[in-house]
């Protein structure tokens, strides 16, 4: 295994998404993670949002006991879930910006405007052993800040990325592209640890891998997709591959 191989984290949200279009118990989020790991995955990634949409609490405290594997659990900055890390004490723990009339996770926590709502977040999540990260935009002033917070690690938003190349707008992407790499230098200049995630596909993952300041690409939405139709160890397994060419083609 090559020293500077990519951590590939699986969300199982969306797995949530689909058994809660029945309101039954399937299919099984937990089940999926198992599944995951046992494909090849480095950890899971859960977001326990405030409306629990997707992932309940149930979920997260099963995922929390049940894990082989780091989980990473995702959470809006609010004394509920800071409390809910506390007690269930995952591997980590990731602060999203979180607005409930959102489709999705639309931009990065506001860290320079949040700091000082932020730092204490922080602290009690370190104490209660979680290492921190924060998903930001991969823009210099949130990155400084993060570092200035004491967050140990930083997740660059790829969503404005993924979007320009899926509606085909090049010069855009291109541009979000190099925000992306300059960003993931800077954070990891700054003794931050770089993970990237948000809209990651085959191709935007095989690119991204190649910026070697990431270590941990975190992917949901499209490998849930994928999985309706090649299964999910397969679609693991091809996304694990486009993270190791584009790895070895940096
Ligand atoms: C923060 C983030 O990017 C993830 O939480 C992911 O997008 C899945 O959750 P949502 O689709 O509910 O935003
Ligand atoms: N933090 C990003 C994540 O966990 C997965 O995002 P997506 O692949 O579901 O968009």
């Amino acid at each position: 295994m090559p020293k500077n191989r990519l951590r590939l984290g699986i969300n199982v949200d969306h797995v949530a998404t689909v058994r809660n279009a029945r309101g039954g118990a399937l299919p099984d989020p937990v089940r999926a993670a198992h599944l995951a790991i046992a494909a090849g995955a480095d950890g899971i990634t859960a977001h326990l949002r405030e409306d629990r949409r997707h992932i309940r609490d149930a979920d997260m405290e099963r995922l929390a006991s049940e894990l082989s594997k780091p989980l990473n659990f995702e959470m809006a900055a609010t004394e509920e879930m800071i409390g809910l890390a506390e007690k269930l004490k995952p591997h980590a723990a990731c602060l999203v910006p979180e607005k409930r009339e959102e489709r999705t996770t639309e931009g990065g926590l506001d860290v320079v405007g949040q700091a000082a709502a932020l730092a204490p977040a922080i602290a009690r999540l370190k104490a209660a052993g979680c290492r921190v990260s924060l998903f930001i935009e991969p823009d210099e002033a949130p990155i400084a800040m993060a570092a200035e917070l004491g967050a140990p690690v930083v997740e660059l938003h790829t969503g404005t990325w993924c979007h320009a190349v899926a509606d085909g707008h090049a010069d855009k992407a291109e541009a979000e592209f190099q925000r992306l790499a300059k960003g993931a230098a800077f954070a990891a200049s700054l003794g931050l640890e770089v993970h990237a995630g948000h809209g990651l596909d085959y191709d935007t993952a095989r690119k991204l891998a190649a910026v070697p300041a990431f270590v941990e690409f975190n992917i949901g939405h499209f490998l849930v997709g994928e999985a309706i139709f090649v299964g999910l160890e397969t679609t693991i397994a091809l996304m694990r591959q486009a993270m190791d060419e584009g790895r070895a083609a940096g």
